[in-house]
């Protein structure tokens, strides 16, 4: 369990984490999403202890990471897969980070197993694709065999099959009872990669919840609705109150759309009481991508397509690469 209690970082006159509060909680894939410069990096090295907060607290199982007796069995994170040595076996890497925690040498080899590197593991890292050099520092992670493992974008650049090994692998470590915190920007990737959602903007919380609930708060659902007997549905709808609305759809002629929070059990069950006939009846929610543009939009200071220049008078920078924070 990762507990962060009014957790600030400020960089001079950047507040780049402002009084934050969450939990990030075992046997779980918790997403941790905000836009470009809302401080995921700078909360996930505070939680490593690579930054030391100016106010507040982030714990692991209770204890800050600085006061951990043995991290790397509690903690393992993946921050940046580029940093091994390009003439190392991936073997000769992992061995190296073992000696120097006081590793046993039998951890390398079940990290390589648990990652599937084991058949490539003397081939020199420099050899390797982005999707393995993932797979490299994901071992790298897991080298202390820890509860709690923090990965930031881990799925950048990834092709398909990789970003579904990712998921898998992510599952895989959550379904083992470790707390597994992630940032990605590729939000419908996290859709199906997360349960839980962190999400901050402007260093502050937004939302803590489930991503169900996240999506379903933000957008509200629609039921989608077919049936040869549209204007009798729509009657009889309009008399509980409902609101519906008529749309052509391509290659599905008209459509009825019933808006609200309600269950596709009630429209059923209501045309059966009718004995009104329906070709389809289906629950439509939004997508995480809606309810992420809707909930932190204002959050986000620099919108790209804006044509404008940010705020002088606002230190922090939003929106852009990561290389120009
Ligand atoms: N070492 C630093 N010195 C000064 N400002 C910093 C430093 N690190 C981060 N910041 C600022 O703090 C804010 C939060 O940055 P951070 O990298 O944590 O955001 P992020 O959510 O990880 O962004 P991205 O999605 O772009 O990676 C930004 O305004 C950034 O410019």
């Amino acid at each position: 369990m990762i507990e962060a209690h009014g957790l600030t970082k400020r960089y001079g006159a950047t507040v780049a984490v402002d009084n934050l509060s969450f939990e990030v909680k075992p046997g779980k894939v918790t997403g941790f999403l905000g836009p470009n410069g809302a401080g995921k990096s700078t909360t996930m090295r505070m939680i490593l202890g690579l930054d030391t907060p100016t106010a507040g607290s982030v714990t692991i199982d209770g204890t800050r990471y600085r006061d951990l007796k043995r991290p790397l069995t509690k903690v393992g994170a993946l921050l940046d897969a580029k940093w091994v040595h390009p003439n190392r076996s991936a073997r000769a890497h992992l061995a190296w980070m073992a000696a120097s925690n006081k590793l046993p040498k039998s951890s390398v080899d079940r990290a390589l197993d648990m990652v599937g590197l084991t058949e490539v593991a003397g081939k020199r890292a420099g050899t390797y694709s982005l999707g393995m050099s993932q797979r490299l520092g994901i071992a790298g992670a897991l080298l202390g065999d820890p509860e709690v493992l923090l990965f930031d974008e881990p799925v950048n650049g990834l092709d398909p099959e990789g970003i579904v090994w990712i998921r898998t692998f992510m599952h895989r470590l959550a379904d083992e009872g470790r707390t597994v915190l992630v940032s990605s920007h590729l939000l419908s990737e996290m859709a199906l990669t997360a349960e839980d959602l962190v999400v901050i903007g402007r260093g502050k919380l937004i939302s803590q919840s489930t991503t169900q609930e996240f999506v379903d708060r933000a957008s509200g659902t629609t039921v989608k609705v077919r049936t040869p007997q549209l204007d009798q549905l729509a009657g009889v709808l309009h008399q509980q109150q409902l609101v519906t609305r008529i749309e052509d759809v391509e290659g599905q002629g008209k459509v009825l759309f019933v808006e609200g929070d309600l269950t596709t059990d009630q429209i059923g069950e209501s045309a059966a009481a009718h004995g009104i006939v329906l070709h389809e009846l289906t629950m439509q929610r939004g997508s995480l991508e809606q309810a992420f543009m809707q909930m932190t939009g204002d959050s986000v200071q620099y919108h790209a397509t804006d044509g404008q220049l940010p705020d002088p008078s606002i230190t922090e920078v939003a929106a852009g690469p990561k290389e120009d924070n």
